[in-house]
């Protein structure tokens, strides 16, 4: 089939007595980009070794380019297959140049010498990764971020087809992981393909094509990021709480662990929150998971507020972009505040349109507001600053709280002030 690279059917393998692997079927097709994620133990690297034929298989099918893969000479093979193992050991004290030159060797005839276009890959990969001006280094004298590099240099100057990248990023730093990692997409844009291991998933979610999430020797996903980076399966596959949110830059998933909030014994009030414009974003997420009954709103529909809230279930007030508050929304508002035991709110901008967000804090006991405000003036951007401003100057002088830090927020809500029995 054209554009088809890699055709997994129903492999398993292993080590002596032990089957690690169970009936992996894949297809990698030209111009992708594949990551394989999963635990520690969960068959990543003998997946790897397999289809580098460091590991034979024992049942199923690998087929490359159309041929089984035990079928290519080893020269043929490795001019198609590149592969950078979790450990690269290299005993000898061999020049950076030279280590890299061995990625050309399926390219050179035997018995001659490297032609100016070995030489001229060499080169080219060496400034890819970052490594020509240790070139002349022994490959033994490096760091191990730096040795990482070098072989993966090693495998750029190889100009496989098939990349197979195992944990490529584990000892580089974030600055060559980033500058690598565009690199080797870039790579697998031209009739290539690259399959790597890694367990960072929010940098694999961001630049793979596709992931392949593994548990216990099998494949438990396989698809886009946002396909595979489900709450369910990275709960069930990595034991987390996970939160997904979307990177702000790549617009791909991105994954946060929760962290276990132990009960309090202290009575936790109800509480609604006045934000917006992600203002209020880290207080829902640290609300919801300290078991506060928690409200928000208004807010405007695909505001990030707005967004984390509907992620954790809160009830929320909510209107549509770029419309006024209406009555009804200001009524029901109303009856949020004055229902709930606390009032947070924070230093949301306020156009004319949601200023009676601020107004109703007029009609409730100012003392159980809580506005979470720089320490300097106007606490409010926007062009209706200085109104919104004014009217929480006034709660501030009735009795408000105020704080600048939102880190201190749940000890302020623990404090005497809004403990149980100073609250009907
Ligand atoms: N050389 C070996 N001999 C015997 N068993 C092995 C060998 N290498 C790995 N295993 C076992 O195979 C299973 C899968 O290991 P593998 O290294 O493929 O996992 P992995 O997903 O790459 O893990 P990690 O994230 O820790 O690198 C593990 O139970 C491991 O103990």
């Amino acid at each position: 089939m054209t554009g088809q690279i890699l055709e997994i059917s129903d492999l398993s393998t292993g080590y002596d007595e032990n089957d690690i692997l169970h009936e992996i079927s894949l297809l990698v097709r030209e111009k992708s980009f594949i990551g394989i994620i999963g635990p520690n133990g969960s068959g990543k690297s003998t997946f790897m070794q397999v289809l580098a034929r460091s590991l034979p298989v024992r049942e199923g099918d690998i087929m490359l380019l159309g041929d089984s893969l035990q079928s290519y000479s080893f020269r043929d093979f490795g001019m198609k297959v590149g592969y950078v193992p979790q450990e690269s050991e290299i005993k000898f004290k061999y020049p950076v140049y030279d280590v890299v030159m061995m990625g050309r060797n399926p390219h050179i005839e035997r018995f001659r010498s490297p032609s100016e276009e070995d030489h001229e890959a060499v080169r080219r990969a060496l400034a890819q990764t970052g490594t020509l001006e240790l070139a002349d280094r022994p490959i033994t004298a490096l760091s191990g971020g730096e040795r990482q590099r070098v072989m993966i240099a090693r495998v750029l100057a190889q100009d496989p087809i098939l990349l197979l990248l195992d944990e490529p990023f584990a000892h580089i730093d974030i600055h060559h992981q980033y500058e690598l990692i565009r690199i080797i997409r870039e790579t697998s844009r031209d009739k290539r393909a690259v399959i790597g291991v890694f367990h960072d998933i929010n940098l694999a979610a961001a630049y793979c094509d596709h992931l392949v999430l593994m548990h216990d020797g099998r494949i438990r996903a396989c698809g886009k990021p946002e396909e595979v980076l489900t709450s369910e399966l990275i709960h069930e596959v990595f034991r987390i709480r996970p939160v997904i949110d979307i990177n702000p830059i790549t617009g791909t998933p991105f994954v946060y662990v929760e962290e276990e909030w132990k009960e309090s014994e202290v009575h936790k009030p109800r509480v609604h929150l006045i934000s917006g414009g992600g203002t209020g974003s880290y207080l829902i997420s640290l609300m919801s998971r300290s078991g506060y009954s928690l409200s928000c709103g208004v807010l405007t529909e695909n505001d990030s507020d707005c967004m984390m809230a509907r992620k954790y279930e809160v009830p929320t007030l909510a209107e549509p972009p770029f419309s006024r508050l209406s009555l009804e929304m200001e009524e029901k508002l109303t009856e949020q505040v004055q229902k709930a035991d606390v009032v947070i709110v924070t230093s949301m901008p306020v156009g004319w349109g949601n200023y009676p967000n601020i107004r109703v804090l007029e009609q409730i006991d100012p003392k159980k507001i809580i506005c979470i405000l720089p320490s300097s003036e106007p606490f409010l951007p926007d062009f209706t600053s200085g109104v919104a401003t004014e009217t929480i100057k006034r709660l501030l002088s009735a009795g408000a709280h105020k704080i600048s830090n939102p880190a201190e927020l749940l000890e302020m809500m623990q404090s005497k002030i809004f403990s149980k029995d100073t609250m009907q």
